[in-house]
């Protein structure tokens, strides 16, 4: 990576002492348990999609669109570096997230599948 510095400091922050240490950490740690009460409500809203998505899909190499997962990962990279954020984080969560919602897909595919073949037993 080149020099850029990723942490530096947000502009308008609390002045440096404002807070001893204990307290700024309990302060930034409730701020830490927000974000992530707005984090999931999105990653359950894009889950939701990804579902509805699935039930038009009907094979394996659909569910796994590795060019699809591509464009993902390269966007996210490039929203991420906007956003003033290390790439490397975003792009490392969304891979996490991607294999997760992968084997998601191919349970619900085999799971329609398995309801397919158990119509046609019938
Ligand atoms: C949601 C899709 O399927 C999968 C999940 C993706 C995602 O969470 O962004 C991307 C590619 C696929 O592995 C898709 O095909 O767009």
């Amino acid at each position: 990576m080149t020099d850029q510095h990723w942490f530096a400091a947000p502009a308008g922050g609390e002045p440096a002492g404002a807070a001893d240490g204990p307290t700024r950490i309990a302060e930034l740690r409730g701020v830490i348990d927000h974000l992530d009460q707005r984090i999931i409500a999105l990653l359950a809203e894009r889950t939701r999609v990804v579902q509805e998505l699935t039930a038009h899909k009907t094979d394996e190499a659909t569910v796994r669109s590795p060019d699809r997962v591509r464009q993902v990962l390269d966007r996210v990279s490039d929203l991420a570096v906007g956003n003033g954020m290390p790439p490397e984080v975003a792009v490392g969560t969304y891979r996490a997230l991607i294999d997760e919602l992968t084997r998601m897909q191919l349970d619900m595919l085999a799971a329609r599948r398995a309801a397919a073949s158990a119509g046609e037993e019938r």
